[in-house]
């Protein structure tokens, strides 16, 4: 029989994920899967269970929470001999992950389509000794992107980090950075580094439109130093989808970039407060296989 683990974070999702959780017992016994669930009780649980998971040899993990609970799930597979698949019902207000691969992010439909036969190889990617499933940000926007309440999550969605990314350019305050990749060296003032797996950022799916969850590619966009006038063609170039192509930003592909600063410089990854620079990123390509919906 095959075996598959729930991983829940109780509190996501209005306090309803242990309902979801009933669901998706039910249809996975239903399938022929023998079901252990997991409740975090709080950080890094998502990793450990997700370790047993791998050291266990389970089939399937079903991550059931937001970016933050994926995250940490995902965590659990580095340096993994064993690494099972991986189903998604996203409970978050953002749901990258989910957004990239199409999963929908209604729960109910979401549960429904863990019985698809159809799997989806994705790039993961690595940051020092940690792994992400879609962005990095470092820079003063990304420290506030980090202070974007649940309650602005919810009432303006992808907006409420564009509100606070804008405030933060309007403080004019750019760190010097140090970006170095494929042999070249960018030097200069910045309020953001980003670099992403995958074409849903932040709820925003025109920041990296032409982004692949299988592209093998990390994603890399530097903001120069703005004022409040280029501050608002940025924001307009990302809402139509043509970031890259404004003359103040710097974009790249990449498969390896480091990024460092002599400032005390903080980094957001997948939405969580993360590491201060430097942090080394690279690709790890083909890395888990997702469940996602069947074609139509
Ligand atoms: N039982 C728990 N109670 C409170 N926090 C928890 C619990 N279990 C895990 N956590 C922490 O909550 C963090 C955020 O969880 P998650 O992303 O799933 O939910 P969310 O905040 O609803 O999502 P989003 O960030 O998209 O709004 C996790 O990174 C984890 O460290």
């Amino acid at each position: 029989m095959q075996q598959a683990m729930i991983i829940v974070n109780p509190s996501s999702g209005q306090e309803e994920a242990l309902e979801h959780v009933r669901q998706v017992v039910q249809l996975l016994r239903d399938t022929g899967y023998e079901i252990t669930v997991k409740e975090t009780a709080k950080e890094r649980d998502a990793t450990q269970f997700c370790i047993t998971a791998c050291m266990e040899c389970y089939d399937l993990v079903v991550s059931i929470g937001g970016d933050g609970t994926l995250h940490e799930t995902i965590n659990g597979l580095l340096d993994q001999d064993h690494r099972p698949r991986l189903g998604v019902v996203p409970l978050g207000t953002v749901n990258d992950f989910a957004r990239a691969l199409q999963i929908p992010l209604n729960p109910k439909e979401a549960i429904r389509t863990l019985t698809s036969s159809r799997l989806r190889t994705v790039d993961i990617g690595r940051l020092n000794n940690q792994l992400f499933a879609n962005v990095v940000a470092a820079g003063s926007i990304a420290e506030a992107l980090s202070c974007v309440s649940s309650k602005d999550k919810t009432q303006f969605g992808a907006f409420a980090y564009l509100k606070e990314g804008i405030k933060e350019i309007a403080n004019q305050s750019a760190h010097p950075m140090v970006i170095r990749y494929d042999g070249l060296t960018w030097e200069g003032d910045s309020p953001l580094f980003l670099a992403a797996l995958t074409n849903s950022v932040g709820g925003f799916e025109t920041l990296v439109p032409d982004a692949s969850v299988d592209d093998g590619l990390l994603h890399c966009f530097i903001i120069k130093d703005l004022n409040i006038f280029k501050t608002i063609t940025v924001s307009m170039s990302l809402l139509w989808g043509n970031l890259k192509n404004h003359k103040d930003v710097i974009h790249f592909t990449t498969t390896h970039v480091t990024v460092s600063s002599p400032d005390s410089v903080m980094t957001n990854v997948d939405g969580e407060e993360g590491p201060s620079l430097p942090i080394e990123l690279s690709v790890l390509p083909s890395f888990i296989q997702v469940i996602v919906p069947e074609e139509e």
